[in-house]
Order: C-alpha cells, then sequence, then structure tokens
C-alpha cells in the first residue's frame, strides 16, 4: 500500500494543504484557548487568596472581574477554534469523497467485479463521515488536550514541586493501559467496519433481487441469513467497545488515585501552612487539567484509531489505479472517423478465469461504414468483443485497430466517444427523459433531442408520456416498456453521433409494433457507421453486410446468410432453432 510505514491519518495531511491559512488560524486559536485556559488556574489562586483571603469586597471584585475576562477571552477562543476545526472536518471528508469518488468512476470495470459495490458504497459515505466527525471533533480534542496537558504540567511543577513529582510517577501508570488498548481497540474497529460494511452490501443485494427472493419463497431463509450477518458484526462490535470501556475505566481510576494521594499530601501542607489555600486550588486546577486532558486523550485515542482504519481504506482506494493503461495524451494518436476496425489475433481471458480464453486466435475485420452480425451460442464471447473494443478491458495477446491503429494507441476520451453502445437492456439515469437522451451530449439542443427521439421513433411514445420529455425515469420513474427503453438508448446514440456503433440485440421478443419501430430506427442508426450487431433476429440478419458465426470464442466462419446456411452446420443450427423461434415471436 501507498501509505506503508506512514500513519495513514498523517497522510492526510494532503487534503489540508490547500486550507494552510484556516489551519493555521485553527492552530492560533487553539494555542489561544489552551493560554487562556491555563491562565483560570492563577485566577482561582488570586480569588482564594486575596479575593476570599484579604476579605474586602473590592478585592473579591477585581479578583472575579480577573476570572470573567479570562473565561470571556476562552469562550471567544473556543468559538473560533470551534467553528474552524468543524469546517476543516466537513471540508476534507467532502473533498475526500469527491476524490476517491473521481478515481472510482475511472478504474477498470474488472474492479467493480472483484470488489463488492455495497462495500465501496460504505467506504465512501460511512468512512468519510466518520473522518469527518474525529477531524471536525476528536482530533481539535486530542490537540487541545495535548496542549492543556502540556501546559498545567508545567504550571503544576512552578506551583508546587513535590505535587508534581506525585502526578509525574503516576503519568506513566496511565498511559500504558491506554497504549494497550488503543492498539487492541484499532484492530477491532478496522474488522468492525468492514462488517458493518459487508452487512449493508448483503441487504443491498437481496433487496435488488427481491422478486427473486420472493418468487422462491426464500424470505426466511434470508432473514436468517441476514440475522447472521448483523450479529456477526454486533459480536466485533461488542468487542471494540468492551475494549473501548476497559480503556476508559483504567484511566479514570489511575487518574482520581493520583489524585486523592496529591490531595492528602497537599491537604496537609496548607494545614502546617507549607502552602498557601489559593495555591493549593491552583494545583487542584491544574492537575485535574492534566487528568482530564489525559482521559480525553485516552477516550479519543480510540476513535482516532478508528479514523486511522477509514482513513487506510479510503486512501486504498484513492491509490487505486485502473487496470487500462492510457498513453500520454499528448501523444495519443487521433481516432479516424468511419473507421475500418479489426481484431488481430487477439487472445483473451477475463481476470477472474485467466485460464479460460473467453476469445481465443479471434481475427476480425470490418471494414469502414459496413456493418457486421455476430451470431453464436451462448457463452461464444460476443459480448467479449464489444467490452475489447470499448477497452474495458485489453486482450493479453494481439491487438485492435481502427484504421490500422492499436486501439491503446489512442486516449480513452478519444476512442470511446467515437464510439456508441446500445445495449440489450438499457441503462436508465433517475433524471427525465431528455437528460436520458441527451446523457453524454449533455450541450444538445431541445430541436437536436427531438430530432434524435424521432429518428429513433420514440417521439410519439415519448409525447403520450404523462410529463412528455420531462417525464422523470429511473428508480422512482415511469416504468418503460423493453422496446421503449432500447428506442431511448438508440436516440441516446443517435445523438452522440458515433462512427462506431454497437449494438446488442435484445433476445426477448418484442411485440410486432415496437419490434418495428425498433428496426426502423437501427436502420437509421446504423446508416453510414461502422456497425457490429450482436444480432439474434433473421431480419437483422438479413439486413447486415456480412455474418460472422463464433463459437467457444472463435470466429469459426463468416459469410453471407445464404453461403452460410449451406455451408456451415453451426449457423444452420442457429438459424432454425434460435432465429426462426425469436422471428415468429415477434411475428
Ligand atoms: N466478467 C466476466 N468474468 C469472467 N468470465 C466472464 C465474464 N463475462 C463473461 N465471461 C465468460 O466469457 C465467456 C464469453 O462470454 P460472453 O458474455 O462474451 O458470451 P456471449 O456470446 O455474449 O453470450 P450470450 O449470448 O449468452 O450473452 C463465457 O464463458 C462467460 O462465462
Amino acid at each position: 500500500m501507498a501509505t506503508a510505514g506512514r500513519s495513514p491519518l498523517l497522510a492526510l495531511g494532503h487534503f489540508l494543504k490547500p486550507y494552510r491559512g484556516r489551519v493555521i488560524a485553527a492552530a492560533c486559536a487553539l494555542i489561544f484557548t489552551a493560554g487562556a485556559t491555563l491562565a483560570l488556574g492563577r485566577g482561582i489562586q488570586v480569588l482564594i487568596d486575596r479575593g476570599f483571603g484579604a476579605g474586602t469586597t473590592a478585592d473579591l471584585q477585581a479578583a472575579i472581574a480577573l476570572l470573567l475576562s479570562i473565561a470571556a477571552a476562552m469562550a471567544l477562543g473556543t468559538f473560533i477554534r470551534f467553528y474552524l476545526v468543524s469546517w476543516l472536518g466537513e471540508r476534507v471528508s467532502a473533498d475526500l469523497r469527491k476524490a476517491v469518488f473521481d478515481n472510482l468512476v475511472r478504474l477498470h470495470p474488472g474492479y467493480f467485479e472483484t470488489n463488492r459495490s455495497g462495500e465501496i458504497m460504505s467506504r465512501l459515505t460511512t468512512d468519510t463521515s466518520l473522518l469527518q466527525t474525529i477531524i471536525g471533533s476528536s482530533l481539535s480534542m486530542a490537540l487541545r488536550s495535548c496542549l492543556t496537558l502540556t501546559g498545567a504540567l508545567v504550571m503544576m511543577f512552578i506551583t508546587n514541586l513535590k505535587l508534581s513529582l506525585i502526578i509525574a510517577i503516576s503519568v506513566p501508570a496511565v498511559l500504558m493501559p491506554i497504549l494497550l488498548f488503543g492498539r487492541r481497540v484499532r484492530a477491532l474497529s478496522n474488522k468492525s467496519q468492514d462488517s458493518i460494511a459487508s452487512v449493508g452490501s448483503y441487504a443491498g443485494e437481496i433487496i435488488q433481487h427481491i422478486k427473486v427472493v420472493q418468487s422462491y419463497t426464500q424470505e426466511d431463509f434470508e432473514s436468517r441469513a441476514f440475522d447472521a450477518e448483523v450479529e456477526r458484526a454486533f459480536a466485533i462490535a461488542r468487542r471494540r467497545i468492551r475494549q473501548r470501556a476497559l480503556l476508559i475505566c483504567a484511566a479514570i481510576a489511575m487518574m482520581f488515585g493520583g489524585l486523592a494521594a496529591m490531595l492528602w499530601t497537599g491537604g496537609q501542607d496548607v494545614i502546617s501552612g507549607r502552602m498557601s489555600a489559593g495555591e493549593l486550588g491552583a494545583f487542584v486546577f491544574y492537575a485535574i487539567m492534566v487528568g482530564s486532558g489525559f482521559a480525553t486523550i485516552s477516550e479519543v485515542w480510540g476513535e482516532l484509531q478508528r479514523a486511522a482504519g477509514a482513513a487506510e481504506r479510503l486512501l486504498e482506494l484513492l491509490a487505486q489505479r485502473s487496470d487500462i493503461l492510457e498513453k500520454d495524451i499528448a501523444n495519443a494518436s487521433q481516432p479516424v472517423a468511419n473507421a475500418r476496425m479489426a481484431f488481430e489475433a487477439v487472445r483473451f481471458a477475463y481476470p477472474a478465469r485467466p485460464d479460460q480464453a473467453a476469445l481465443d486466435d479471434f481475427s476480425l475485420d470490418i471494414p469502414a461504414g459496413r456493418s457486421l452480425a455476430l451470431v453464436g451460442p451462448s457463452g461464444a464471447g460476443k459480448s467479449t468483443v464489444f467490452e475489447l473494443l470499448q477497452r474495458f478491458y485489453d486482450p493479453q495477446a494481439g491487438r485492435i485497430t481502427l484504421d490500422g491503429c492499436d486501439i491503446r494507441d489512442f486516449s480513452l476520451h478519444d476512442l470511446r466517444s467515437h464510439i456508441a453502445l446500445v445495449p440489450q437492456q438499457p441503462a436508465l439515469f433517475t433524471g427525465d427523459v431528455r437528460y436520458n437522451i441527451a446523457y453524454g451530449c449533455e450541450n444538445a439542443s431541445d430541436e437536436a433531442v427531438f430530432a434524435a427521439a424521432r429518428a429513433a421513433h420514440a417521439h410519439d411514445f415519448i409525447q403520450q408520456l404523462p410529463g412528455g420529455y420531462a417525464s422523470h425515469l429511473g428508480e422512482q420513474g415511469v416504468r418503460l416498456s423493453g422496446g421503449q427503453r432500447q428506442r431511448i438508448a438508440i436516440a441516446r446514440a443517435i445523438l452522440n453521433d458515433p462512427d462506431i456503433l454497437l449494438l446488442d440485440e435484445a433476445t426477448s421478443a418484442l411485440d410486432t409494433e415496437s419490434e418495428f419501430h425498433v428496426q426502423q430506427a437501427l436502420q437509421e442508426l446504423m446508416r453510414g457507421r461502422t456497425t457490429v450487431i450482436i444480432a439474434h433476429r433473421l431480419s437483422t440478419i438479413l439486413h447486415a453486410d456480412r455474418i460472422a458465426v463464433m463459437d467457444q470464442g472463435r470466429i469459426v466462419a463468416t459469410g453471407t446468410h445464404e453461403s452460410l446456411l449451406r455451408d456451415n452446420h453451426l449457423y444452420a443450427r442457429l438459424a432454425s432453432l434460435q432465429f426462426r423461434e425469436a422471428d415468429q415471436a415477434a411475428g
């Protein structure tokens, strides 16, 4: 890990850099408040010895006025410190959230296959919130306590040496358990965060697949399984809080033990007149500050350890680099419009299954502006061809070219901006219809959006929606049929005006009218563009310039419908079963 050997909290200092001014102001306020707090001890000494001791109202008034002005200074300093430090906590966690998301959204898609998305979400939300409270409060408490503690220790020694030595001896006794328990708390809190994240992602998965769970009547089973997850998380949390409770308990017991010993000795000195009552009062005040300083530190120490755990996990996400390496943008080539595409002896296995090649010795040539239909049995590797073309993965051998240039020589942005994908199950984002069509083309004018929708045969049905183009889609939005969704996706592709088009035809049958509209929209879209279609319908296949038959990651034949029917058994079988069925269902 990038932060190995360094405290992850220190590594976060990078995020504080832009706010140097505020950090310095907060530090000044912190020091000022600590100074005022320490001065309060002297104020108490004056109050007891001169205010009460001298016995005149004027002296008492003066002593109280002194105390009040010190308290006012403390209040002002605390206001500034609290505001600035909380501000920094919120700001840093907001920046961190943005930085982590910025990095995540650029990672290779394979990363999200091996890492559960629920867990990543929890890191982005829970861990950053934890850091926010800790930077905003615990850290400032710890710093303040460190300052007042050091100051109070110095003042104690100045006020009374003998009594101070008693306190000094009890300090290491308090420190030992803090260090010991602190380490355990840190390990447990990391575990605790992980288990909470896994509870979250478990629930997320079940809710996402709720219909499957209910149709297989697995509610009880899932409840029990979730129960077990939650209990596991609770058991870890219980161990963590037990350690923390012990930590606090040990610190308090030690502290008051020392305090009692000091009061006993100091009290005897006052009785025998070796020390004034005001001196003892100030001393007790400083000693209490030392004690409460330690108590605060011991209490927030555990929290700081948790923050370190959270920071470590966030920095891990930040340090994660995409497997898809980009060429230096300045040297990147420019993809050519209407590009000719070629796969040259490509071998590719998914990272999750390195031994099983999804594409093997795969060569394919698609002339510029022409269309190619990919057909083949399930698992043949058709979708993999699309994944590689968009560089979601890189092949282990061979290369993919656009007009003779390796696609790895283009910047990802340039490459992908020349490609549009119409997937089998188009993704609709939370937003209105217009937003969904203009996705990837945010500056498009209303006219352009309407024109794209018309070309995609979507304009009419959109106008019949309750809010027209402003109808809300997405999770809580209008439900669209499969054919309608696909036409929105086609409109999106038309608007983005790509040179290369990747179409994954829906396997599920559309009704005749939808089918007709989708076909018309596709014809419109394919015109003049280099197109690869994962085809399931005979009508689409017949419209393609060429057909490639795939099986087990290889091209087994290419040709026209007639030549393949004649020469290729696999194609003939697919044609007689799959294509006919789909077309019958559609027709
Ligand atoms: N993300 C992945 N990780 C590991 N293996 C994968 C992944 N995606 C696909 N595969 C495997 O790669 C092979 C090719 O899959 P691909 O999805 O390209 O087939 P397909 O021809 O598109 O199938 P279908 O028509 O059923 O969608 C299959 O054996 C599949 O199990």
